[in-house]
């Protein structure tokens, strides 16, 4: 195997991010027991960042066709905390973290809406419902492992994403990512439902988050809102408006992933590691589940 020892992130990224390493990088397969990962290294500004695809290119598998066991077990096997990059659609407001000073209209609450959610696009899951119905979510289908999820997402990657979003200036909402099985949009009963428990929907977020915390990585999900799900807009949901979305913040979404690698890159050599105090779980998610 290729030698990914001075990884600082993986990013396993959705629809419209297969550029993020077109130019000059390395590409190389990873064999997993799943199967084989197509993967592309390259250096931006001296970090080391890994890209997978997990659609897997031009084939584009749908989301409920995705071999997450095979690109997580990549992941594990490059060994870096993982960034994760989804879109998704917007089933209710969600309270904004940043500076509003300027946003007059939002002074008194700010928050992303159905009707605004263009201006407001980023949103960091803090925990997930799971609402797929046809996919393999455990590496332990032999054995009995049972993982703890009281932090499904990484809280020291998240608090590194939180400060590099508010070193620049970028307005985020977080909370409760839904997902479902695709690959159709939903219903305007199911939205209804939902919102009633999860703030965003998206088809791809599990079970990668889980087998992550199964292999024991640092994971965190960062996602673009690409459009108010099924019924919160007089339009109907397409894939077309989804890459519009994503290719219109992608730029955006490049910096933040380059500057968490460059902050992972400068703890992994910081000789003061309290610099850099790690104060997840991840690492320990499977002590104690093993039966
Ligand atoms: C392009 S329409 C819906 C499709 O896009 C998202 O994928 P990803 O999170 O990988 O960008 C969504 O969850 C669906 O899979
Ligand atoms: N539903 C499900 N997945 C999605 C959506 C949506 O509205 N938007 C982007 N991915």
């Amino acid at each position: 195997m290729e030698s990914f020892k001075n990884t600082a992130l993986t990013v396993i990224g959705g629809v419209g991010y297969d550029s993020l390493s077109e130019d000059g990088a390395a590409r190389s397969e990873i064999k997993t027991p799943y199967g084989t990962v197509s993967v592309s290294a390259f250096s931006k500004d001296g970090s080391d960042i890994v890209f997978i695809s997990r659609h897997q290119g031009k084939q584009h598998v749908p989301p409920h066709k995705i071999n997450f066991l095979a690109l997580v077990d990549a992941a594990r096997q490059i060994g870096a905390p993982v960034l994760s990059v989804n879109s998704v659609g917007l089933m209710r407001s969600v309270p904004l973290t940043g500076n509003f000073e300027t946003k007059d209209r939002l002074k008194d609450k700010p928050a992303v809406s159905p009707e605004n959610f263009l201006d407001f696009p980023f949103f960091v899951p803090t925990d997930f419902v799971d609402l797929t119905k046809n996919r393999i979510s455990t590496f332990h289908d032999e054995d009995t492992v049972h993982v703890d999820m009281t932090d499904p997402y990484c809280v020291y990657i998240r608090s590194l994403l939180y400060g590099i979003l508010k070193d620049r200036s970028v307005s985020y909402s977080e909370g409760v990512y839904l997902c479902t099985e695709g690959p159709r949009f939903e219903t305007k009963a199911e939205i209804q439902m939902f919102a009633h428990y999860a703030d965003v929907v998206g088809m791809t977020g599990i079970p990668e988050v889980v087998l992550a915390k199964e292999a024991g990585l640092c994971y965190a999900s960062f996602c673009t809102i690409t459009n108010p799900a099924t019924s919160l807009s007089g339009n109907m949901v397409t894939a077309d408006e989804v890459t519009a979305a994503v290719e219109k913040n992608q730029k955006t979404v490049f910096e933040i992933i380059f500057a968490l690698a460059s902050v992972l890159s400068d703890c992994r050599n910081h000789p003061d590691q309290n610099k850099c105090h790690k104060n997840c779980r991840c690492q320990n998610a499977v002590v104690g589940g093993k039966l």
